[in-house]
């Protein structure tokens, strides 16, 4: 049995059991409680908030967990990133009323600031004294409360900060998005390599593509030089003995304009399929 730590709410929560379901895991946050076991997979999942999951990372408690990189960051943490995963992206920006008037983000520096990442924004200011007011959530409206001049928070669309009539300042000081990590002591354990091959193939899986097509042979090399796959192409002889076929791994997002480029140099039957799942 390995321990995973996933998000028990928020924006990774939804993505975590949604990767990881489709990796073959029962994920299942039971109503009240924090705890699924899938003893089919050996795996038991504890569903803890995202800021915590680097502490137990840290104290080799859970094996595996998955959260943001700014809470790695900011708690410290030595556990060891094994995968970025394609969510949580956001980033971490100081943000003042919409009429306040700051010509530079340093200027923040004097004033009250509230945070949820009092160590993240200590880096940026490169400062140990600053007036920092630590609060685990709800950040937003500490402004109009009266408890601190600016914020340093997480913006994703923007929507958040603009409804509590927020402006961003300056550029962002962290740039983050979801990741797998491990704990130092666990990275060697078969079962937790294991976990983390059955996620990235999953990855490889959302990142790339089959594509199928019939090519005269004598444009084989040039149509292999579109599709060069990550290996190297599969290529089988037609019956009619002028004809290859190839099966060739592209990446998503050149899918199509490599489809457009199969069919200008001759090749036909040009098929484009989803990968399930990988193991690379
Ligand atoms: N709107 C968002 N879009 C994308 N990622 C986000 C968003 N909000 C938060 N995150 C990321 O998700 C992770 C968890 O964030 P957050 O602290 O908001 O969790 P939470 O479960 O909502 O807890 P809390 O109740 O303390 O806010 C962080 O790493 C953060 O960067
Ligand atoms: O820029 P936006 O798209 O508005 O997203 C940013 C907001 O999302 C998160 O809040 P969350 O949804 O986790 O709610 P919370 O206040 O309960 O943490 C984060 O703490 C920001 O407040
Ligand atoms: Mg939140």
């Amino acid at each position: 049995m390995i321990r995973v730590a996933l998000p028990n709410k928020g924006a990774l929560y939804g993505p975590c059991v949604e990767l990881l379901t489709s990796c073959g895991y029962k994920v299942k946050k039971p109503t009240k409680g924090l705890y699924f076991e899938d003893s089919k997979n050996q795996v038991e999942f504890y569903f803890l908030r995202a800021s915590d999951i680097p502490m137990y990372l840290n104290k080799g408690i859970i094996d595996v967990g998955v959260t943001g990189e700014d809470f790695h960051r900011e708690k410290q943490s030595q556990a060891s990133k094994m995968l970025d995963l394609p969510f949580g992206h956001s980033k971490l920006c100081i943000a003042a009323m919409e009429n306040t008037i700051l010509d530079d983000s340093n200027q923040v520096k004097s004033l009250r600031i509230a945070t949820s990442f009092p160590n993240l924004v200590k880096q940026h200011f490169n400062s140990t004294g600053l007036d920092l007011v630590e609060l685990d959530g709800a950040v937003e409206i500490s402004i109009s409360l009266g408890l601190a001049d600016c914020v340093v928070d997480i913006v994703e669309t923007g929507a958040t900060l603009k409804s509590a009539g927020l402006k961003v300042v300056g550029e962002p000081i962290f740039t983050s998005n979801a990741a797998l990590f491990s704990a130092q002591e666990s990275q060697s354990k078969e079962d937790v390599k294991r976990f983390i091959d059955r996620v990235n193939g999953r990855l490889i899986a959302l990142e790339y593509q089959m594509v199928e097509y019939d090519v005269p042979t004598n444009l084989l090399d040039k149509a292999c030089e579109l599709t060069p796959g990550i290996q190297s192409p599969t290529i089988s002889q037609l019956k009619n003995h002028a004809w290859c076929s190839v099966k060739s791994m592209v990446k998503k997002e050149d899918a199509h304009q490599i489809l457009d480029q199969l069919k200008a140099i001759g090749c036909k039957a040009i098929l484009l399929t989803n990968i399930e799942m990988a193991r690379m």
